[in-house]
């Protein structure tokens, strides 16, 4: 069986953590996860992030760095779920595919029903420090 390719935003705003609803008629409905979505052919992780995020929850980050990648079965497809840690910009919250989200320290994601391919980056997120992730470099002022 193929793997489907799928791609997710670990998107920081402070210390708390987005996450939604899926939509009850959509595979896997009423589990929360990290938003994203399958990796089309020809495009990278970062822009295929981007631009689910831009689409499912007209939301805008910065993408900082590849965390943790998991693959999993389900009874009818395996998954290669891929996680990127990024920072919230904005949003206009215009669900899409989602009927809820919420902001949640990491130390409470798994008190909610993740998606089961999530909850080993939910796992690993526990021992996470967003402050592990250096800077980025700043640019010298012009004289
Ligand atoms: N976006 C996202 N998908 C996930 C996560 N965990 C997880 O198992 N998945 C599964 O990965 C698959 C692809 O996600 P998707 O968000 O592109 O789904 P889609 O709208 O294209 O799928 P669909 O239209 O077939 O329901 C879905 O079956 C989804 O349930 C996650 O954290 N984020």
């Amino acid at each position: 069986m193929d793997i489907i390719k799928v791609v997710c935003g670990i998107i920081f705003k402070e210390d708390k953590i987005f996450i939604c609803r899926r939509k009850q008629h959509k595979s896997l409905g009423g589990y929360w996860e990290f938003p994203g979505g399958k990796v089309e052919d020809g495009e990278n992780e970062e822009d295929s992030l981007s631009r689910e995020l831009h689409e499912e929850l007209g939301m805008k980050v910065k993408i900082d760095t590849h965390f943790k990648t998991v693959v999993h079965s389900y009874d009818n497809f395996t998954i290669e779920l891929i996680s990127y840690i990024c920072q919230f910009r904005e949003a206009n919250y215009n669900l899409t595919d989602h009927d809820a989200y919420e902001w949640v320290l990491s130390d409470d994601l798994h008190k909610k029903n993740l998606a089961p391919a999530d909850i080993p980056i939910a796992n690993a997120l526990v021992n996470f420090n967003l402050s592990s992730i250096p800077p980025p470099p700043t640019t010298p002022k012009k004289k």
